[in-house]
């Protein structure tokens, strides 16, 4: 099973006085969706992107299965809040753009990139172009196209950040379906308190001033979600609104020192 290990990583970024990140241990294996959140400026964004392979960590080791990540590779996409598609291309273009780069042959494309939208519940869409787009419809092409490469794990910054609160609701179970469908291991930002205890297996707490790692536990509301639990009812259970407290708490504690 593919492992992206992060163990003791620090980040020292050129011109700084004190690491962004300092010790942080992280593990993905297939089939997780671990979540990383924490206050402003943690290094929540600057862990991810080691896993990318876009940041050089200045202390520790990132690997995949063993082997040291040096640069961004096919096994690991990354999707950002923000991410440029191209918009004057159709939906179904902007994957099998990505389909191209791989070398999936140009008979195939459209049949993999439709496949791709339809995973993304953006089946009958494929046809338009990225500006007759809604910001969520937006996001869904862009996990597309970040599957095409058929990765083993997803890197996520805050990729639903941007969207307003129930494009956001429907968007998580969209990615929880992603997850289930594809099997990849997931590592996301958020700033969602609810949104880590809705998606993740496992929830990493950072605190600033360095980075670090201060809390990681289990989750299984998502897994409710997957066993056809609505979401509604598992955010209404009591146990939800503790998780959400104690979450809530772990993030915050001494913020006033
Ligand atoms: N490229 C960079 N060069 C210099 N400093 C950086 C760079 N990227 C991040 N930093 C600094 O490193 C620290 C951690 O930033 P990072 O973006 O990783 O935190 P974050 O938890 O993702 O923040 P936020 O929640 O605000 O997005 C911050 O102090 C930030 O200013």
């Amino acid at each position: 099973m593919p492992r992206l290990v992060l163990d003791q990583v620090s980040v020292r970024y050129d011109g700084q006085t004190r690491p962004a990140v300092e010790r942080a241990s992280i593990e993905v294996a297939s089939g997780d969706f671990v979540v990383l959140v924490g206050r402003s400026g943690c290094g929540k964004s600057s862990l991810l992107n080691v896993a990318a392979g876009l940041v050089t960590p200045t202390g520790g080791s990132v690997t995949v299965d063993g082997t040291p990540i040096i640069a961004p590779g096919a096994d690991r996409a990354v999707v950002f809040q923000n991410d440029a598609l191209f918009p004057w291309l159709t939906a179904r273009e902007n994957v099998a753009f990505a389909l191209r780069l791989r070398g999936v042959r140009p008979s195939e494309r459209e049949r993999r990139a439709d496949a791709l939208l339809a995973l993304v519940k953006l089946e009958g869409s494929g046809d338009r172009r990225i500006w007759e787009l809604s910001g969520g419809m937006r996001q869904r092409v862009g996990l597309a196209r970040a599957l095409a490469a058929e990765p083993q794990f997803l890197l996520l910054d805050e990729p639903l950040g941007a969207l307003d609160a129930l494009t956001r609701e429907r968007m998580q179970t969209t990615l929880l379906d992603i997850w289930k469908e594809s099997g990849v291991g997931v590592l996301m930002v958020t700033h969602g308190i609810e949104e880590a205890l809705v998606l993740g297996t496992r929830i990493v707490v950072l605190a600033p001033g360095p980075g670090r790692v201060v809390r990681a536990f289990e989750t299984g509301f998502s897994r409710r979600y997957l066993a056809g639990e609505p979401l509604r009812d598992i955010k209404a259970d009591s146990v939800f609104a503790a998780a959400r407290g104690e979450l809530t708490d772990a993030i915050f504690e001494g913020e006033a020192a």
